[in-house]
């Protein structure tokens, strides 16, 4: 597996995983092995298909699933042996909504700072409810609440404590527009706060919007992970497009070399190329296209997203099996 160089040397993980596997009863193994550091304060996006095994993950290191083998401790301690201590510093909103329908917003929100031992701070949690757009809704009855308004206490709950940790499990999937940018206004002010952010999404726009790192999980393993500005670069490729002056029927033989591609009407060649190369060959391509006598319009690069990335390691690792 490629994994980043830690450039946060000497400071511990936040949160580290050893040789992580998880088989369910009936057989099925959602985690094979799963080795990760993760760093304190960093947003960290774990990408997967359906069924790859994140919510497994997560959940065990929450401590709702029992891990079959491997180790993860949380700020330094161990998740089984010291639960209690490792699960007070973890945050979890989780995929479904789990709530008391009949409790009152405020009250469900105490509640969850109670358990975790925490003293009553009336202010915290109204700031958190403002945050959260949720400051109306305070007396409200969980159940007279929307959908969305029931996300957000969620998350209002997984915050009550003020955890250093804070899981997001899918928090974007079905929630509105509105929701969507409270939450990543709340995850900024969090993450300046120093609070460890660890979510896993479908949606790759959205590791590439908020993430510092990228981890990909397929059939139970970590497939890549890297700082997302690295992982676009070391593993993406590059496309000049050359959009000639007229239209020609075929690649003239000279341009054979070159791994190009005609478009349908003859108008633009596309030059796929490693971005990470040294040479790129954009020079000897562009000069071998003016020795074949073809006049340029225009000239554009593009660079492959965390999608294409993201589709081609999932498609091979299938391959691989
Ligand atoms: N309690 C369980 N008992 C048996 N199998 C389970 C259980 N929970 C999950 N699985 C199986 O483990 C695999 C991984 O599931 P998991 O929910 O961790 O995946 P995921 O990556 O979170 O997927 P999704 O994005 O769909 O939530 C799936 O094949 C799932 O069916």
């Amino acid at each position: 597996m490629k994994q980043s160089n830690d450039s946060d040397m000497g400071k511990p993980p936040i949160i580290s995983i050893r040789g992580l596997t998880k088989t369910y009863k009936g057989g099925h193994q959602a985690l094979k092995g799963i080795d990760l550091e993760i760093r304190e304060g960093e947003i960290l996006a774990l990408l997967g298909p359906n069924g790859a095994g994140k919510t497994t993950l997560i959940s065990t290191i929450c401590g709702l699933v029992t891990p079959t083998s491997g180790t993860v401790s949380v700020g330094g301690k161990d998740i089984i042996k010291d639960y209690r201590a490792t699960r007070s510093l973890i945050g979890l909103v989780p995929q479904e909504l789990t709530l008391g329908a009949f409790d009152v917003v405020i009250d469900t929100i105490r509640f969850s700072r109670g358990l975790f031992g925490m003293k009553p701070d009336e202010r915290y949690l109204d700031s958190l409810l403002a945050d959260l757009s949720l400051l109306d809704k305070k007396q409200s009855m969980v159940s007279r609440l929307s959908g969305g308004m029931k996300r957000r206490v969620l998350i209002a709950k997984a915050l009550a404590h003020q955890p250093r940790v804070l899981f997001l499990d899918e928090p974007t999937a079905g929630v509105d527009v509105e929701l969507r940018k409270d939450m990543w206004k709340l995850v900024e002010k969090l993450r300046q706060e120093g609070v460890t952010i660890i979510l896993t999404t479908h949606y790759i726009e959205e590791a590439e919007e908020i993430a510092d790192r990228v981890g990909v999980i397929s059939d139970g393993r970590l497939l890549v992970i890297d700082e997302k500005d690295n992982l676009m670069n070391s593993l993406g490729q590059k496309q000049l497009m050359v959009d000639l002056k007229t239209p020609i029927s075929a690649l003239p033989d000279s341009l054979k070399d070159f791994d190009l591609l005609l478009s349908d009407d003859g108008q633009r060649l596309t030059y796929t190329f490693d971005a990470k190369g040294e040479r790129t060959g954009i020079t000897a391509l562009l000069h071998a296209v003016s020795e074949a006598g073809l006049g340029l319009k225009d000239l554009n690069t593009s660079q492959s997203s965390l999608e294409d990335i993201f589709v081609n390691l999932v498609h091979n690792e299938g391959r691989q099996k």
